[in-house]
């Protein structure tokens, strides 16, 4: 099922006069017309429409949404919601309402939320951004509802899940109109609460909007989508529109980075601080603060002291390696007590959240004769160091890794990738990411001149391919001991060569590797080095 089927199984026939009242839109249509129409749904892309909907045309950043109007009429759509230049491009069979707003990309979630009766208002909601640790942060929040609630749903890079059904997520924060049938359809299967994240491209872009969240959470900030966002500053405007009285009604916010600080001091709703970093000076004012931090519990988590506004000092416990997942535990804890759910419940659920996919995800668990093996997302210069230096405390042994780099994307980080997986790691296995329609072997030799750099003889160095193959050497190599780290895909589905999508999972190859025999099968006894 695509998310844009995901909708309430019984929607409410709306009236179309009520809308345009509740909205000040202006009409075309004579007061006779609209009379007789209904919607009961609402989307932004003519693909996706549904008998009954309003198709809303946007203004969009290539071309004007209007002009797949009579594409969106022909496949159900009941009426169209644009603006002026949008409504002058239109010809349509007289019966089909143009109805005419200043902003429809704006208008297209709360337009939404009215036409499904405002599900949010019946959830409990929460929205987490920031540049990384959105999706960590999103699970550790679900699993802390789970607490209180039965049934949750959480919305992300990695997933659409209500309960237990989940289908692949087309991008990190979906449509608008997407959002608000989503959280109808949770509300429908009996869902008390949501978790979603919100990226900054969603928010600058509405579509969030229609959701008055009940808190927002803010990870950190760090240089990314500069050519959307155009410079930091924007990019900051952007993330704190989350932080509006329109949008959220309480905030939580991480003060280890300035971004986090300013935008604890300017937010216009209620903010809790939190400070994630042992020592940092932002703890002596902020709400919460992390005091204590012992990384690498049972081999791979960490716990951590987490001390309240009252003083009282709190045991958690991350079940993800390193201290970012710290963050994003105690991140994760207070914003499951802003939300309602009592502290010592967040703190205990949050210790035994289920894996994340994708994201530090023990897929082989340390055992005698076994390495740890790992799948996680880290597919830019700073998440890479990240991932190493989170795994190295929790490797008594050598800390393979797998990896490669995107094609069709910045080339300048090949090298530097490289070059911090030779300098962290102890093996390098070099293999294809999503070569898209770049030659994959141009790829591995940008990264492999980035290794050179730091280890000139490509002692411990293997370029493999394909990916599958790549991953059973690495397992090949490692034992008891050591960590099998496989980085850049994370839960990707498919892998893209060529313009052509593949199946293929990074965790699947792992398991289907390690359950046909390949763990150590390199070395042999007698020379005590690799085959
Ligand atoms: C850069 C960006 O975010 N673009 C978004 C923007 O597109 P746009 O304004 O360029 O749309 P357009 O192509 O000009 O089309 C205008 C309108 O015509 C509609 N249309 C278009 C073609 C058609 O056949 N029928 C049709 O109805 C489109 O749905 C749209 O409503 O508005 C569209 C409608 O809301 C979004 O679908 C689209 O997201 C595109 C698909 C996208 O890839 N966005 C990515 C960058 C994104 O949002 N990523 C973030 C995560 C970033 C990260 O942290 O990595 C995310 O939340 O996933
Ligand atoms: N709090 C954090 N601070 C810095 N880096 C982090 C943090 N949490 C996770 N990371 C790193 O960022 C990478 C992505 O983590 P995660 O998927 O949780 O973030 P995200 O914001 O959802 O990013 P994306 O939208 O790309 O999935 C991981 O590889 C991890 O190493």
């Amino acid at each position: 099922m695509t998310p844009a089927r995901m909708r309430p199984t019984h929607p409410v026939d709306r009236r179309l006069p009520d809308l345009v009242t509740a909205f000040s839109l202006v009409s075309d249509a004579s007061g006779e017309t609209l009379e007789g129409v209904t919607v009961r749904g609402v989307t932004v892309a003519s693909d996706d429409v549904e008998p009954g909907d309003l198709f809303v045309g946007i203004p969009g950043l290539r071309r004007h949404g209007a002009t797949f109007a009579p594409g969106a009429v022909e496949a159900g759509a009941v009426a169209v919601l644009t603006d002026a230049a949008g409504a002058a491009l239109l010809d349509l069979p007289p019966d089909v309402p143009v109805l005419v707003a200043e902003d429809p990309r704006a208008l297209a979630g709360p337009v939404a939320a009215w036409v499904h009766g405002h599900p949010a208002e019946r959830l409990t909601t929460v929205a987490v951004t920031g540049t990384n640790g959105k999706t960590t942060t999103t699970y550790f929040v679900d699993a802390a509802l789970r607490a209180a609630h039965p049934l949750t749903a959480v919305l992300g890079t990695v997933e659409l899940r209500i309960g237990d059904e989940a289908i692949e997520s087309p991008r990190t924060t979906v449509e608008a109109p997407v959002l608000q049938a989503l959280l109808a359809l949770a509300l429908e299967r009996g869902a008390t609460a949501m978790t979603t994240e919100a990226s900054s491209h969603a928010l600058a872009l509405h579509r969030t909007a229609g959701t008055l969240f009940d808190v927002a959470a803010f990870t950190n900030l760090q240089r990314d989508h500069l050519d959307f966002h155009g410079d930091m500053e924007g990019y900051f405007a952007d993330k704190a529109r989350l932080f509006d009285p329109a949008q959220s009604r309480r905030g939580v916010v991480v003060v280890d980075d300035e971004w986090g600080r300013r935008l604890a001091a300017q937010a216009r709703i209620p903010v809790e601080t939190v400070a994630t970093h042992v020592g940092d000076p932002a703890a002596a004012d902020a709400d919460w603060a992390v005091v204590g931090a012992d990384i690498g519990l049972d081999g791979v988590g960490s716990t951590f002291v987490l001390r309240g506004p009252d003083g009282t000092d709190h045991e958690a416990v991350s079940p993800l390696p390193g201290l970012v997942n710290v963050s994003n535990a105690a991140l994760a804890i207070v914003v499951a007590h802003a939300a309602g759910v009592d502290l010592d419940a967040a703190i205990d659920a949050v210790s035994h959240a289920h894996a994340i996919p994708g994201r530090m995800e023990r897929v082989i668990e340390r055992a005698p004769g076994r390495p740890l093996g790992l799948v996680d997302y880290a597919h830019t210069p700073d998440a890479l160091v990240l991932a190493l230096e989170a795994v190295r405390p929790i490797t008594p042994g050598r800390l393979v890794i797998v990896f490669g780099s995107d094609g069709d994307r910045d080339r300048g980080k090949r090298p530097i990738m490289g070059q911090i997986a030779a300098r962290l790691a102890d093996v390098l296995v070099v293999t294809d990411e999503n070569p898209r329609s770049e030659e994959p072997a141009s790829i591995r030799s940008a990264i492999l001149t980035g290794v050179r750099k730091q280890r000139p003889d490509l002692h411990d160095v293997r370029e493999v391919e394909p990916r599958a193959q790549a991953i059973r050497e690495a397992l090949a190599l490692a034992r008891e001991g050591d960590t099998v780290i496989v980085t850049g895909k994370g839960h990707e589905p498919t892998q893209e060569i060529a313009g052509v999508f593949h199946r293929y999972n990074d965790r699947d190859v792992l398991r289907a590797a390690l359950a046909e025999g390949v763990v150590g099968s390199a070395w042999t006894d007698r020379t005590g080095e690799p085959a």
